[in-house]
């Protein structure tokens, strides 16, 4: 049958993986992030690898075939043993999630984990002292809020649309709230 796909949004910092490896530990889903999958791609030493790591440096966006394509090969080596898709970081910007939905399909649900600037600000401050990520660092992390305000914050509207965003709100309890989120999903869903 139809594979779920959920998209999980978000600013950087927000907590996109962190609430999706509960999701995960409790649905079974296949996390895919996207900066996970350029960031293997860059330890991979690939000429492809490079052209990425100067980009995501500055907390660009990579070229859309590119990540597109990683998210689409990664679903495909998974697709015979995927309860389903839980993907991180994807779409950035509305185009992306109009070429998912072309290439891969509709998701059924958009999961936005809300936090204030502040918040994610001082959380991937804190987390650069170990994360080692080139792009955890004051200038970057600014550059990556812009950005997220501009390119990604209207994604959300897009979703809104079609009525399959679902907010974790910074103030409620995130575990309670996503999982009864995920919970009256599936229970709809064949
Ligand atoms: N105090 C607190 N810290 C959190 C919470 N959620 C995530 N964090 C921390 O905040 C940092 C960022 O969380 P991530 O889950 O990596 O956020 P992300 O949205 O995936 O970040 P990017 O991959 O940079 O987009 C990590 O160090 C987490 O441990 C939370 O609910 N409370
Ligand atoms: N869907 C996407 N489209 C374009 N670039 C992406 C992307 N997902 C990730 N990237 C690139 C730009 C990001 O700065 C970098 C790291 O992404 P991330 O791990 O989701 O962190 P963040 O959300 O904090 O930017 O990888
Ligand atoms: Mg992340």
């Amino acid at each position: 049958g139809e594979m779920i796909v959920l998209l999980m949004s978000g600013g950087p910092g927000s907590g996109k993986g962190t609430q999706c490896e509960k999701i995960v530990a409790k649905y079974g889903y296949t996390h895919l992030s996207s900066g996970d999958l350029l960031r293997a791609e860059v330890a991979s030493g690939s000429e492809r690898g490079k052209q990425l790591q100067a980009t995501m440096q500055k907390g660009e966006l990579v070229p859309l075939d590119t990540v597109l394509e990683m998210i689409k090969e990664a679903m495909i080596a998974k697709a015979d043993v995927s309860k389903g898709y839980l993907i991180d970081g994807y779409p950035r910007e509305v185009k992306q999630g109009e070429e998912f939905e072309k290439k891969i399909g509709a998701p059924a649900l958009l999961l936005y984990v809300d936090a204030k600037a502040e918040t994610m600000v001082k959380r991937l401050m804190k987390r650069g002292e170990t994360s080692g990520r080139a792009d955890d660092n004051e200038e970057t992390i600014k550059k990556r809020l812009d950005l997220y305000y501009k390119a990604t914050e209207p994604v959300i509207a897009y979703y809104e649309k079609s009525g399959i965003v679902r907010k974790v709100s910074r103030n409620t309890d995130r575990n309670m709230l996503i999982q009864s989120n995920i919970t009256s999903v599936l229970s709809l869903t064949p």
